[in-house]
């Protein structure tokens, strides 16, 4: 049975630590997937909701000092429960960004982290051009992606042009351009919350990382078709090709 199937068939709960920017865009494209979405920043109940969950998605893209308790209690509540875990390092060249995600990486591990070439780079002491939430230089090798696994253990997923899917070893591509994809906050956030999907209900954590990703990709270049290369209504057809592509698998 496919990944997606398995979706549909367990409606896996994806606990999110989202950020406010992209929530409801977030919380969206879960449900599409044929899962269920929570979103919660109160720490007196991240221990229940762990418990119910499938997989927690954690997002500091707009951390705040009351949020550096409330994401360690949730990684090591999580991995002591054995919950899978995937981080969206937003804008962590950032200083005090940094300082966080440092101390989460010194008491936890994760199992997925995704961001774009400049996030990434990060995890390997590199230096690529970023502005804020965006990463500036198109074309990177696979390389920092690969150092950055070896370093945190976790699965790389590196986006940008070319997606990179790594565990330091092997290494995955997927390719699926579209501009649009960029003109459109938070495609890096919902790309998370996929992963996320997917490996609540699949523990070979590369297979459903890639797949995952290839997944949103092939949708938002079928999406740029639907709406003729124009960003407006990109979202929403976006979703509906999740919706029906998530339905379609077999
Ligand atoms: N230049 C690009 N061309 C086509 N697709 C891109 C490009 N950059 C990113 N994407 C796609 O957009 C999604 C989000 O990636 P990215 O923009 O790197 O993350 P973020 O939004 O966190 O910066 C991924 O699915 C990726 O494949
Ligand atoms: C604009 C912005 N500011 C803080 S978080 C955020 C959204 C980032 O979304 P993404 O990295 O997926 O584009
Ligand atoms: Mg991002």
């Amino acid at each position: 049975m496919s990944i997606l199937t398995q979706i549909q068939k367990v409606k896996p709960l994806v606990l999110n630590l989202a950020n406010q920017v992209t929530t409801q865009r977030v919380a969206d494209v879960i449900s599409f997937l044929g899962a269920s979405p929570l979103m919660t920043k109160e720490i007196q109940e991240i221990e229940s909701l762990l418990t119910i969950a499938d997989a927690l998605v954690v997002n500091i893209g707009t951390i705040s000092e009351a949020d550096g308790p409330i994401f360690l209690k949730a990684c090591q509540l999580a991995n002591q429960m054995n919950k899978p875990i995937v981080l969206d390092p937003v804008a962590v060249n950032v200083p005090y960004r940094a300082s966080v995600v440092n101390q989460l990486l010194n008491a936890v591990s994760f199992d997925i982290i995704r961001g774009n070439a400049a996030e990434i780079a990060w995890f390997a002491d590199k230096k690529v051009v970023s502005k804020g939430i965006d990463a500036l230089e198109l074309t990177v090798s696979p390389e920092n992606a690969k150092i950055a696994a070896k370093r945190t253990g976790a699965i790389i997923v590196q986006t940008g042009k070319t997606d990179v899917v790594t565990d330091g070893n092997k290494v995955l591509f997927v390719s699926t351009d579209s501009p649009l994809f960029k003109v459109n906050v938070g495609c890096g956030d919902m790309l998370s919350a996929t992963i996320g999907t997917f490996v609540a209900v699949s523990d070979n954590l590369i297979q459903s990382a890639y797949e995952a990703t290839k997944f949103f990709g092939e949708a938002g270049v079928r999406a740029t078709e639907d709406v003729q290369n124009l960003p407006g209504m990109f979202i929403n057809a976006f979703l509906d090709e999740i919706y029906q592509k998530a339905r379609e698998a077999k």
